[in-house]
């Protein structure tokens, strides 16, 4: 590359550059001018006479208070708008874009120059200095190399004759280095990203998207989006970059508020974080399945994280617990709400002063008198009706009876001032003064009554699912799900046990919901608009479907790796068969990623071969030292170790996770390391924080997470025994960027057997 190439475009930079800053320049004043216009118009809002006189000059205040609050609204859109047109701009101005495209189109004359950065620029209405790396021209970046390249445009696809192709590295205004290549994204440019060190928090991909990574981030097609892909092929990445181009694409028309990421664990969520903030966005809502089941039932206690991976080891309830995590289970819970349509809802008497008000018999015959045209959700609104109705019954039966009469007489005169309120005061008689004094009193009075009603409080939906539960034998044959009568039996006493004491497994707080919703007839939550799903292999097809039927308008991206199922492994591999029969085959997209970004290429390959069956994975051409194996046969030797690799690694600036199976075992090595001094941080649970510097972490939590250098605790026969928790180890391997070592106390695990001996050193 010619020093006169550097030279013309740093020139072109530095014109650039003068622009972004004239542009925030204007940006502010329109800030400034915002939040004084906000100010005067609060001002002015506290003047509105307040005239609640006489019904004109209620009109009119209500008016002018519209008005009022019509302009703040406006006003605090523009600041909003401003201040982040602001935020953009200064990120510009460091780093205005990343890339140069020449093209032609088809019948133009000569060949047109554009840049691509992380938001558009333009110094006049059609004159663009930057493109956004979201419009439809910049995918011709990611999509190829030079010649003929085709994109997709609102109005169909184009394609366009590639000249050129220049990217650069450019540092607070600054041209570091500047690159003409013919590849789709230069591997130059990806290696340095990748060479990095890892951060407590993930960063975004914008200026080295893969091909595949692209057509994920830019489908606008599928209903299901499934992206199966190895360990650190950018699953996670190409997503969040997908949220960053949805919200770019639909822009005026959705909102970060109406998309949902569920993630693994709280964790990951501090984890990936900055992501869309770095490209300009605001944070999509993100949650996990358990927040998202218990923030529906805060009195019961659901099963945590670590009490899940417990129970994934206890094996009494295998069966059972595979039979609620599938899709007949739901298909059961479906008719079974049917045939309440008929019989057998299960109704609570409705009190008022510890009495019955309205009996249960009495609600069940209200509930079952309509015609079969009512389902569910009918069913009950009419019921709702009838009950509000005898309520009102009651009320005016009640108006004459003696304590209203004697609360009437002793009412003072502010009490009745208030009862009264706005209302006009001319009555015809003292009757019908009397009759609406009594009727708020005895309404007052029965308000309770009221309230039991609207909530539809008088559903016993616990004992309708105990009922339920002991119905399943007559609703599924269980048999076929390898569950006998017996061990149905025992699994529906340990959840109502359990539910005395509230405490429900997620399998069975996801069902507990469905059926809820049913009886209910709730519909899900209507304006969510993409549901994303990380990590989709621990997910049961049971709950897929209840995602599916609470967010019905929704379009899914489910990203999984199939490798990784710490959870659910038995099954990840029929939910791709489960998810197939819920969505259109028409608008399923399945994309695969083979390649990982993550680790070095020695680590790949051991991590690979550590796999029975796995999926496809190829390493990137990077490369660092074998993973290292330690067998001890005492812990002295192996704490020594383990400090003596903290040490080196500490010394390479590389941040180390020390990954134990369990919490109990990070515990020890915390306990340990703090004796000896050696600084480290013990994640014990999903809430906490990622801090820089070493961190102990156990195994379900390191979902996701990435570190530089990882250290296996403990991979002995006595630990990691059974060929279930394979993937678990491959999950925490898997972690690791440039580093991995494993230490083992007494015999290694029999899962590494048959992993070729030249992948890694022996010590
Ligand atoms: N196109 C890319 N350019 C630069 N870095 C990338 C790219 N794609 C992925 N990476 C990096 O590779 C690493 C792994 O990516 P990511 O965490 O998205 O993988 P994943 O498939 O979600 O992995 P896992 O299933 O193990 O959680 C991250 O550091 C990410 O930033």
């Amino acid at each position: 590359m010619t020093e006169t190439v550097k030279q013309q475009e740093q020139k072109h930079l530095d014109a650039v550059v003068k622009k972004v800053k004239q542009a925030e320049v204007v940006a502010k004043q329109d800030i400034q001018t915002a939040s004084r216009d906000t100010k005067e118009i609060e001002r002015a809002f506290g003047e509105v006479h307040l005239n609640t006189g006489s019904y004109e000059g209620m009109t009119d205040t209500a008016m002018s208070l519209r008005a009022q609050q019509q302009m703040l609204d406006e006003r605090q859109n523009s600041w909003q708008h401003a201040t982040q047109r602001l935020d953009v701009l200064q990120k510009l101005e460091r780093t205005p874009y990343f890339a140069r495209i020449d093209f032609q189109e088809d019948g133009t004359r000569g060949p047109e120059t554009i840049y691509i950065g992380l938001g558009s620029f333009a110094d006049s209405p059609d004159h663009f200095l930057v493109y956004d790396w979201r419009a439809p021209i910049s995918s011709i970046y990611y999509d190829g190399g030079l010649g003929d390249i085709t994109y997709q445009t609102p109005d169909g696809p184009q394609t366009v004759d590639v000249k050129l192709k220049r990217q650069f590295q450019i540092k607070d205004g600054v041209i570091l280095t500047v690159f003409d290549t013919d590849e789709v994204v230069g591997d130059q440019m990806l290696m340095e990203a990748l060479g990095n060190s890892s951060n407590t928090k993930m960063k975004s991909i914008v200026t080295t998207i893969q091909k595949e990574q692209n057509q994920i981030i830019r489908d606008t097609q599928s209903d299901l989006l499934f992206v199966q892909g190895a360990a650190g092929s950018g699953k996670t990445a190409a997503v969040l970059q997908r949220v960053a181009w949805l919200l770019y694409r639909y822009r005026g028309n959705l909102t970060s508020g109406q998309v949902v990421l569920f993630s693994p664990n709280q964790l990951f969520n501090d984890y990936i974080n900055q992501v869309l903030p770095e490209l300009g966005e605001q944070n999509m809502v993100q949650m996990t399945y358990l927040q998202y089941t218990n923030r529906r039932l805060p009195k019961i206690q659901v099963e945590t994280l670590q009490q899940r991976f417990d129970a994934t080891t206890d094996t009494k309830f295998k069966t059972v617990n595979a039979l609620k995590g599938s899709l007949a289970y739901f298909d059961v819970i479906t008719r079974y709400a049917n045939h309440l349509e008929q019989a057998d809802m299960r109704f609570r008497d409705i009190k008022f002063q510890d009495q019955v008000f309205i009996s249960k018999e009495k609600i069940a015959e209200i509930y079952y008198s309509f015609n079969e045209n009512y389902h569910l959700g009918n069913r009950l609104s009419a019921t709702r009706e009838e009950l509000i109705k005898m309520l009102n019954r009651r009320i005016s039966s009640s108006l004459h009876d003696k304590w209203v009469e004697e609360t009437v007489q002793n009412l003072t005169k502010e009490q009745v001032d208030t009862m009264f309120g706005d209302q006009p005061r001319e009555f015809d008689s003292q009757d019908k003064e009397y009759r609406f004094l009594a009727r708020q009193i005895v309404m007052q009075a029965y308000k309770p009554v009221q309230l039991a009603i609207v909530r539809s409080r008088y559903l016993n939906i616990n004992a309708q699912y105990a009922h339920f539960l002991r119905h399943v034998p007559n609703l599924i044959e269980l048999s076929k799900h390898d569950v006998t009568t017996e061990q149905w039996q025992a699994g529906v006493d340990a959840t109502l046990n359990g539910y005395r004491d509230h405490r429900l497994s997620l399998a069975d707080t996801s069902a507990y919901l469905y059926l809820y919703d049913l009886m209910t007839g709730k519909k899900g939550e209507k304006e969510i608009r993409f549901v994303f799903i990380d990590e989709v292999q621990d997910y049961s097809a049971f709950q897929l479907a209840f995602l599916k039927f609470s967010f019905p308008r929704a379009r899914f991206t489910l990203l999984g790796d199939l490798n990784q199922a710490i959870f659910t492994q038995e099954n990840s591999r029929t939910l791709l068969g489960e998810l197939s029969t819920m969505f259109d085959p028409e608008k399923t997209r399945v994309v695969q990623l083979t390649k990982s970004y993550r680790s070095t290429q020695q680590i790949t390959d051991f991590t690979k071969d550590l796999l029975v069956d796995g999926e496809q994975i190829t390493a990137f051409d990077r490369n660092g030292d074998k993973p290292a194996v330690l067998v001890a046969s005492d812990r002295e030797a192996l704490y020594q170790r383990l400090e003596q690799q903290l040490a080196v690694n500490d010394k390479a600036d590389e941040t180390t996770a020390i990954i134990g199976k369990t919490l109990a075992e990070c515990e020890a090595v915390a306990d340990r390391l703090k004796a000896d001094g050696v600084h480290a941080t013990l994640i014990r649970t999903e809430n906490q924080r990622l801090v820089p510097g070493t961190l102990i972490i156990p195994a379900y939590l390191a979902k996701g997470l990435e570190f530089d250098a990882i250290i296996v605790w403990d991979a002995s026969k006595a630990v990691y025994h059974d060929e279930s928790e394979r993937q678990l180890l491959y999950t925490i391997c898997s972690r690791a960027m440039h580093q991995l070592t494993i230490l083992a106390n007494g015999e290694l695990t029999p899962l590494m057997d048959h992993v070729d001996s030249n992948l890694y050193v022996r010590e």
